[in-house]
């Protein structure tokens, strides 16, 4: 089987600040892995290298056996980013920006067909957002706008979707649609990696997950990888253990 994601060895530097550190991790299709660390220990640099935003000074990453950038040009990876606040403020609806995921797949000239608008009208159907489609994005609660993104995300058909943060700031019944609908992208087959802080929910939420430090310090079981001993080493609470 060829692992939705596959990153051997990464390291990204920024000048002289390490983002990411030789970081190896393997992730199998129809999968929910969560991405577990501190604030500044290379999440969001992990998800950069994945869409090919950034580029490894050495190490590789493979999107189900493509490059990054073949990748995220065929739309077979998808982001939803901690915030969009420039997003927020453009006069654009709810179902403009759902649309947005479908853009890859038209022609230069961006006519929406009949399967697009279909597309569209689905994803927001499974966040929940059908009532809000022509509403400005500007005029919806955090928690409701995040669902629209995953929406284009979801619109956009990518295999595998990562996101930043999906719930942070966001009310129950976004927790629970965006949870809900995480589950069922795995089930479709699709692979889902999830950056959260809240370590309480993960177990629930995901098959697997990655504790992260610049390097990967554990990847398996939530349960195993969350052990006090191992977010002690994640969150520099023993100084000791970090430098074996
Ligand atoms: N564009 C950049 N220029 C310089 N340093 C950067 C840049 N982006 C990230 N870094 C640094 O790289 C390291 C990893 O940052 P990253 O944003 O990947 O962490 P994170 O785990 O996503 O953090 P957070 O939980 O706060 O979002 C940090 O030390 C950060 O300061």
């Amino acid at each position: 089987m060829v692992p939705a994601l596959e990153l051997r060895g990464v390291t990204v530097r920024y000048g002289d600040v390490l983002g990411l550190d030789e970081a190896s991790v393997t992730i199998l299709p129809g999968r929910v892995c969560g991405l577990v660390g501190m604030n500044g220990s290379g999440k969001s640099t992990l998800f950069k290298s994945v869409m090919g935003l950034v580029t490894p000074d050495s190490g590789s990453v493979a999107v189900t056996g493509l490059t990054p950038g073949i990748a995220r040009k065929r739309g077979v990876v998808g982001y939803v980013p901690q915030s969009e606040e420039i997003d927020a403020q453009f006069p654009v609806s709810v179902a403009d920006v759902v649309m947005m995921g479908r853009y890859g797949r038209m022609g230069f000239l961006r006519r929406p067909s009949a399967a697009d608008r279909a597309a569209v009208a689905e994803a927001l159907d499974r966040v929940e957002l059908t009532e809000f489609a022509q509403r400005q994005i500007g005029q919806l609660s955090g928690g409701q706008r995040k669902r629209a993104f995953v929406a284009r995300g979801i619109a956009q058909g990518a295999d595998v979707l990562l996101l930043d943060e999906p719930f942070a700031g966001v009310d129950k019944r976004s927790e629970a649609t965006i949870s809900r609908l995480l589950r069922e992208l795995a089930d479709d087959g699709r692979t889902v990696v999830v950056s959260t802080h809240d370590l309480r929910a993960l177990p629930a939420l995901c098959d697997e997950a990655v504790l992260l430090l610049r390097r990967v310090l554990a990847h398996g079981d939530p349960r195993d990888v969350l052990r006090p001993e191992q977010l002690a080493r994640a969150f520099g609470l023993d100084v000791l253990a970090e430098e074996d």
